[in-house]
């Protein structure tokens, strides 16, 4: 047997495993990097996250990636190169947290590596009758395994593309095997870039649990803070939102798209909400010369709104929802405030903290998870295709030589 097969089978077999959990996401603004240790599989999979940091992008990366993230049109020359590029960038930022962590290298059975999204396009989003659903990361596995020298599992999206799902949103298997509850209907709801939420009712019925993308959470107003405020990332505590008015018509034109009367399970991405969304909307309601603190205003409250459509219809399904939050937008005191208020059905509001897991290492904690299910999992305990969720093992395998 190959050595690196007898590896794996040998961390298969062990009741606990170390698993690095890596997740980039649509808002460019790090690498998230979990070091999990992992006891058991499936419904009995008990995680505690040894360590977790969010290692900072620097500009050269965001540029690099802005010239080909989302866009139709882009140097195809380019995006071979980032493909392994980004694939050893993060195999240095997970050599660089575990010297700072004192961790051995050796002691990590396998690295879960998201890679970065660079496009995602679902049927319901292109015009190509002989396609179905399509999504791509970049981040070479294979990079990341002789950078660390630590198996590494990654694009994990493509088996669900396979299975016919839309790539995304994958939390829902983490969510269902870690979150489900037998007392309280729960909804996890992250807000990164694009909003997503997974819908798990309180009898922990597989048949009962969906997931789906809502929309944009913080997408457009990082974009357009970007654009107009030099030097900021983001509307840091909502500061320019609060300090403008909401105007109603550029609100119900941002509002009036065809994604948001889809049925869920649904996924979208920067690739439909950008600042040219923004600016389409400007136009049609003659609202170009805004403050930019009125854009801002309205962008939280359309954020705010499409989210609570979308938990008030899991209010329908469930009585006594409890939503627990994750993702950057929990620090939107604007955004929480609002989706409070927008949704009297909800019992209550908390985050994952509450639920044992830190609410920004969240996506990089699920990665962990599914490379656990795909060294050890035994069975899929979700395999209800009907709502967008397929019964597969996700996960390639790349060895470190
Ligand atoms: N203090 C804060 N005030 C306001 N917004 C914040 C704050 N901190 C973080 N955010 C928001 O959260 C975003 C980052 O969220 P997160 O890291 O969850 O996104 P992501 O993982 O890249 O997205 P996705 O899940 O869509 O891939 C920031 O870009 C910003 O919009
Ligand atoms: C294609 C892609 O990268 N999608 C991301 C993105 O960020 C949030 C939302 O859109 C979600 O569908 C997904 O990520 C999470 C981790 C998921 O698959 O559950």
């Amino acid at each position: 047997m190959h050595p690196h097969i007898k590896a794996l089978y040998n961390s298969a077999q062990k009741p606990s495993r170390l698993i690095i959990g890596l997740m980039s996401g649509t808002s460019l603004d790090g690498l998230d990097v979990a070091l999990c240790k992992v006891t058991g599989a499936g419904l009995n999979t008990h995680i505690e996250v040894l360590n977790f940091t969010t290692v900072d992008y620097n500009d050269d990366y965001k540029t690099k990636i802005k010239q080909v993230f989302a866009k139709r049109e882009c140097d195809l020359e380019l995006v071979t190169l980032l493909h392994p590029w980004v694939g050893k960038l993060h195999g240095n930022m997970v050599n660089q947290c575990l010297a700072k962590w004192n961790i051995n290298p050796a002691s990590i059975d396998v690295i879960a590596s998201h890679g970065q999204t660079i496009y995602h396009c679902p049927q319901s989003q292109h015009n190509h009758k002989s396609f179905t659903n399509g999504t791509l990361q970049i981040g070479d596995s294979d990079q990341i395994a002789v950078t660390t020298g630590i198996t590494t599992i990654g694009d994990f999206r493509q088996k669900h593309i396979a299975a016919g799902g839309e790539g995304a949103p994958l939390a829902v298997y983490g969510d269902y095997l870690y979150f489900s509850s037998a007392v309280e209907s729960r909804v996890l709801l992250n807000m990164g870039g694009i909003a997503n939420l997974t819908f798990l009712p309180k009898n922990g019925d597989a048949n009962g649990v969906f997931s789906s993308d809502i929309g944009p959470g913080n997408t457009i107003m990082d974009a357009y803070v970007q654009q107009h405020f030099i030097g900021q990332h983001y509307d840091d505590g909502a500061k320019i939102a609060k300090a403008g008015k909401v105007n109603t018509p550029l609100l119900n034109a941002l509002c009036n798209n065809a994604f948001f009367n889809l049925p869920m399970p649904k996924t979208t991405g920067p690739e439909v909400f950008n600042l040219a969304y923004l600016n389409a909307a400007q136009q049609l309601t003659n609202t170009q010369r805004l403050s930019h603190e009125d854009v801002m205003a309205t962008l939280n409250t359309f954020t705010a709104t499409v989210i609570a459509n979308a938990l008030n219809e899991c209010a329908e399904r469930a009585q006594n929802c409890v939503v627990y939050a994750s993702g950057g937008g929990i620090h939107n005191p604007l955004l929480m405030a609002q989706l409070t208020a927008l949704c009297p059905r909800i019992k209550a509001f908390k985050n994952t903290d509450d639920l044992g897991i830190n609410p920004d290492a969240k996506e990089a904690v699920l990665f962990a998870i599914l490379a656990n299910e795909c060294l050890a999992g035994e069975q899929q305990h979700l395999s209800n295709t009907a709502q967008g969720i397929a019964g597969v093992t996700m996960g390639k395998v790349s060895f470190a030589d």
